[in-house]
């Protein structure tokens, strides 16, 4: 069998399997149930959370020759040539590709034949807000009152772009970023099921960058188990982003508290020598000084609040926390803060953090001795 990346290999073929979508996924599985099922549906939320996922699932579900079904058997011919991406009455159209009004002219002109194989014809129009303004018009007409035998699946990351005309015809479903847990759990799940070693750690840090998209996620895993030959680990995934180790960060980070320039200059010589994305290193800094500030307030807060998390760490960072002052801590967040605002102004952003830590180390703030 062909190559396939992961996140198309893993592409989940039950409603079961898609995760992060409970809402959704029983307001369809009750739909299906009653049969109660719209013929319009519009599917929207950010990249990669399970839209075109849930659409061709969909398609199954309606389609399934045992009858329409939540769970539908996935043995008959339509499921598996669903499955397989050539279901004859399945038309599956990139809107950002075939934006003109001639193209949904030559989509929609044979709508009123019914289905080849199916019960149903299923339109899922992939990024629909992409559309121009007279095909929008044109799919209109087709949306107000279609053959019994045609249901439309609109899919779309921008549904601000979406007519209030399309919108008031259509079911709405929203999908939300999927969390960092969630997506940690559905990736570590697919790593032992492709026998491929991992450390938690290098888990966490592809989650946490992946933003809520879960294609994101398995496509940087896909990267990371390339570079680090078979398996996936903390360090190749810190390179691999161009980012700097927790520890690193928090040295950095007490090397200023402590006015420390010797430290400061080592660390900096340091990064220069790695492939490192320089805007990086202030933005951890500030999530580490936020954590800081967070537990100086509330000394007893929750641990998992904190999102700059690592267990050999957190002793110190609580330490930290016992003995800086708070106006301290946020004088040096708002410096770190500014001096990333500017970092598209300066000559480069090497230069820019550097002056940003250089202008923090020179503020008139007492150095914290014993940390
Ligand atoms: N909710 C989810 N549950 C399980 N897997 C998911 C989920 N969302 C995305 N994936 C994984 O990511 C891949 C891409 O997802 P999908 O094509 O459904 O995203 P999308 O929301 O349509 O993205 P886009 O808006 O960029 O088209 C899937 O093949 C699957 O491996
Ligand atoms: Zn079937």
């Amino acid at each position: 069998m062909n190559y396939q990346i992961l996140a198309n290999k893993w592409r989940p073929k039950y409603f079961k399997s898609i995760v992060g979508q409970n809402n959704v996924i029983s307001a369809i599985k009750n739909g299906l149930k009653l049969g109660r099922i719209h013929h319009s549906w519009l599917l929207y939320g950010m990249r990669g959370t399970g839209k075109t996922t849930i659409a061709r699932l969909l398609a199954k579900s309606l389609n399934c020759q045992i009858g329409i079904s939540y769970i539908p058997c996935r043995i008959c011919s339509n499921c598996k040539e669903i499955e397989k991406g050539t279901f004859i009455d399945l038309y599956e159209i990139d809107a950002a590709s075939r934006t003109k009004v001639e193209d949904m002219k030559e989509l929609l002109d044979n709508i009123h034949y019914s289905p080849v194989k199916g019960k149903f014809k299923i339109y899922l129009i992939d990024e629909v807000h992409m559309l121009s303004k007279n095909s929008f018009n044109y799919l209109l007409k087709t949306i107000e009152e279609p053959p019994k035998h045609i249901k439309f699946v609109l899919a779309t990351t921008n549904l601000e772009k979406v007519p209030k005309t399309i919108l008031s015809r259509c079911l709405h479903f929203q999908l939300k970023p999927i969390s960092i847990f969630e997506i940690s759990e559905r990736v570590k799940f697919i790593l032992s099921k492709e026998n491929i070693l991992f450390e938690q750690e290098a888990i966490n840090l592809l989650s946490i960058e992946s933003e809520g998209s879960l294609r994101d996620a398995l496509n940087l895993t896909e990267q990371a188990i390339s570079i680090g030959n078979g398996i996936v680990s903390t360090k190749n995934v810190y390179n691999m982003l161009g980012k700097l180790d927790n520890k690193k960060i928090l040295k950095i980070t007490i090397a200023l508290l402590r006015k420390d320039f010797k430290e400061i200059l080592s660390i900096l010589e340091h990064i220069r020598k790695i492939n490192i994305n320089w805007e990086n290193i202030l933005i951890e800094m500030l999530k580490l000084l936020y954590q800081i500030s967070m537990l100086i307030s509330f000394p007893k807060i929750d641990q998992n609040y904190l999102f700059f998390k690592d267990t050999n760490n957190n002793e110190q960072i609580y330490k930290i926390s016992r003995i800086s002052k708070y106006a301290d801590i946020q004088l040096y967040y708002h410096t770190l803060l500014i001096g990333q605002k500017e970092l598209s102004i300066a000559p480069n952003f090497q230069i820019g953090v550097e002056m940003t830590i250089l202008r923090a180390l020179h503020l008139d703030i007492d150095p914290i001795k014993h940390i």
